[in-house]
């Protein structure tokens, strides 16, 4: 029998946590072996299946990350900034493979990833999607045919309970544009536009952010020019489609070398 990696998953409760758990339980090729939440959270000491209205699986939700982490040969997590970062150290700790879905990190909290990438494998991606990571392709590809007689928008839309913006996804998208054209995305990066703002700036990458209701996630890269536009969108109407690319990414993880991967690197793109 071949063994299957055990399979921690953090912010257990959340709406990707569950998603997440939910995935790994009903996988042939892992096992769920944590959840963790934060200390004083009401489903500690609980049976995670139970606390998600099901049966009981076995794994009780603890605050102890660490302990946690030490069973395991990989941690999804999909938390927040602060979380992930001290995350990135206990599972660097235990020599997990740590899979980062967390979005909204400056640049400086990602750069604080890179001590425990000394130590352990971690892949991050601001969207865990096969269909967002070839949008991302093909965004660098058309940004390199086109001029900048072509304005690029990306115009993102989430749920009311998202409390980052732009998306990560939308972020992956205006870096891939701006690598096809040959500039830096903080050169060119225009968000949040209110008030008088100007005529749009030649050569700019814009962001709008939409925040409505139940919205899974959706994205588009608009390049639009005197007389015709193109539009590139992706549309996620389901979590499970973040779930299963990051039990992917634990997966392929088990076999490589410490350091920092994404999720272009996972599905070889
Ligand atoms: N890369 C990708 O493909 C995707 C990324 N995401 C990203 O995943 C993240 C989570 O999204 P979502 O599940 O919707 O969010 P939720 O708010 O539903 O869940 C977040 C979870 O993380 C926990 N958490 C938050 N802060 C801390 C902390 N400081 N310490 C310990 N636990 C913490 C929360 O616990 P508590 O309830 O106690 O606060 C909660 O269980 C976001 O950054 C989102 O953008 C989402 C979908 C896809
Ligand atoms: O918060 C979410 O829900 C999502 N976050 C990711 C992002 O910031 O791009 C990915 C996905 O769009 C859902």
């Amino acid at each position: 029998m071949t063994h299957k990696p055990g399979i921690v998953i953090t912010g257990a409760s959340g709406r990707m946590g569950q998603m997440l758990i939910k995935t790994v339980l009903e996988s042939d090729k892992a096992t769920l072996v944590g959840a963790v939440e934060r200390e004083g959270h009401a489903w500690v000491g609980r049976d995670v299946g139970e606390m998600m209205g099901g049966q009981p699986v076995g794994v009780t939700v603890t605050a102890d990350a660490l302990e946690a982490f030490s069973k395991a040969q990989a941690v999804i997590d999909f938390t927040a900034p602060e979380a992930t970062l001290a995350f990135s150290k206990l599972a660097a700790q235990a020599r997990a493979v740590h899979v980062i879905g967390t979005t909204g990190m400056t640049d400086e909290q990602i750069a604080q990833l890179e001590p425990a990438s000394r130590h352990a494998v971690i892949v991050r991606a601001g969207n865990m999607s096969l269909g967002v990571n070839l949008l991302v392709q093909l965004t660098k590809k058309v940004a390199a045919a086109l001029d900048e007689d072509f304005d690029i928008e990306v115009i993102e839309a989430h749920h009311h309970h998202k409390v980052d913006a732009p998306s990560g996804t939308a972020l992956m998208l205006g870096e891939a544009a701006a690598e096809g054209r040959g500039v830096k995305l903080a050169d060119v990066r225009d968000s949040g536009r209110d008030g008088i703002t100007g005529a749009r700036k030649r050569g700019d990458i814009g962001f709008t952010a939409i925040r409505g209701g139940d919205i899974v996630g959706e994205h588009d890269v608009l390049f639009a020019a005197a007389g015709e536009r193109i539009v590139l969108r992706h549309l996620a109407t389901d979590r499970g489609i973040f779930a299963r690319g990051a039990l992917k990414a634990a997966l392929w993880g088990q076999d490589k070398g410490p350091g920092q991967y994404d999720m272009v690197d996972v599905l070889g793109l």
